[in-house]
């Protein structure tokens, strides 16, 4: 017999962001088959709801008891108590505890077995630095080590691309960028790319597109790190001395791997046709592209974890909390590719 479909826990972000109402926007919608749960205070859920005159049923349930079967318009909660009152648009540095208890939460829910798979609403690092988590980077550098694994990998797909394997993905706006380095000012970038790095990346991404996205054999195009990929050298050496040798050895290995490639004209039809997934050195040579094809219908994925996480494509959009301007599209996006993912998972032995 199938087993029942998976709950998602849904993380409803930094308080003061759009995380809260983008949550009572999914309860309105169609919900996934095994439901969700969202973890986040229910006074502060409450209130934003009240305030954009959202009518959803909020249920506060006790930590740890099942979550009831999905309906729209109904909200389960697994309540975690902000620290302070918080008010839209205004960041409280006593509340970044918070935001990390509800990731805390749902990473626990997702290890033992209580939810298939986290979904994360925006949280916003410079408030969680700011309280003193000296080294917090985001949910993909928190992730790694709450699971306790060496390396993670950021990926964000555009809708288009979620859900078709192999060549059927293609089109205009379909695309999976990856990262080979996260959240770092752009002077460390170049330090933080070394061979092994970067072979344990390609690894994680090769493996995670084939089990997730049903790609039996994926071709990875592989960004340079300097200008026309260093010119042979003469605008940087790190495609000579890091990128290619990595690549060589893995292409011994039976890899599909093109590159190092010139960033700015690999985001081109030519070269992106057959590619099933673009690395790029870092956030910036790659999320833009991405977020230009297709922000607000894209989500991002950490590969390489042993639970299943999904997340929006924006972040906490100050300037639009509690003003009901705020699109939920890319947060169901990601539920839906949670929900997905975390029916795959089930379903392996
Ligand atoms: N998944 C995440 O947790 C995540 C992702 C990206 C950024 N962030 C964080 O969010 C904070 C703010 O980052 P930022 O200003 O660079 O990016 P942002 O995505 O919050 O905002 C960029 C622009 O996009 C708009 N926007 C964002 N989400 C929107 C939505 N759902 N509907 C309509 N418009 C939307 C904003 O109003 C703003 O004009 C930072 O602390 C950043 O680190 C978090
Ligand atoms: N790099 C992501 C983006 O630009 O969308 C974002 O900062 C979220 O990262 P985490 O999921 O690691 O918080």
């Amino acid at each position: 017999m199938k087993p029942s479909a998976p709950v998602l826990a849904v993380t409803s972000g930094e308080p003061a962001g759009i995380g809260p109402e983008l949550c009572l926007q999914l309860a309105l919608g169609e919900p996934p088959p095994g439901g969700v749960v969202v973890v986040g205070d229910p006074t502060l859920l409450a209130q934003r709801a009240a305030l954009l005159r959202l009518e959803v049923d909020l249920v506060e349930l006790s930590p740890g008891a099942p979550v009831p079967p999905a309906r729209r318009g109904v909200l389960p909660v697994w309540p975690v108590a902000l620290r302070e009152p918080s008010r839209p648009g205004e960041l409280a540095v006593a509340n970044a505890g918070y935001v990390l208890e509800t990731l805390d939460v749902a990473i626990a829910a997702c290890r033992d077995g209580r939810a298939g798979a986290m979904v994360t609403a925006p949280l916003h690092k410079g408030v969680i630095l700011d309280a003193g988590h000296a080294g917090f980077r985001g949910h993909t550098e928190y992730l790694r080590d709450a699971c306790g694994v060496d390396e993670v990998v950021m990926m964000l797909a555009t809708d288009s691309a979620l859900h078709a394997a192999g060549s059927d993905w293609q089109g205009s706006t379909a695309l999976r960028v990856a990262l080979a380095t996260t959240h770092l000012p752009l002077r460390e970038v170049a330090d933080a790319i070394s061979e092994a790095g970067l072979e344990r990346i390609l690894r994680i991404l090769q493996a995670d597109l084939t089990r997730w996205f049903g790609i039996a054999r994926p071709r990875i195009a592989v960004c340079g790190l300097n200008p026309h990929a260093g010119e042979s050298g003469h605008l940087g050496r790190e495609e000579l001395e890091v990128i290619e040798p990595c690549l060589v050895r893995l292409r011994n290995e039976g890899f599909e791997l093109d590159g190092p490639l010139p960033a700015d004209t690999l985001f081109t039809p030519r070269h992106l046709t057959g590619v099933d997934a673009v690395l790029a050195m870092y956030h910036d040579q790659g999320l833009p592209v991405l977020k230009y094809a297709g922000f607000g219908q894209a989500a991002n994925i950490t590969l390489g974890l042993p639970i299943v996480r999904t997340s929006v494509d924006h972040g906490t959009a100050l300037d639009l909390a509690g003003r009901g301007l705020a699109d939920a599209g890319s947060l169901r996006v990601a539920v839906a590719l949670a929900a997905d993912m975390a029916d795959r998972g089930s379903a392996t032995p």
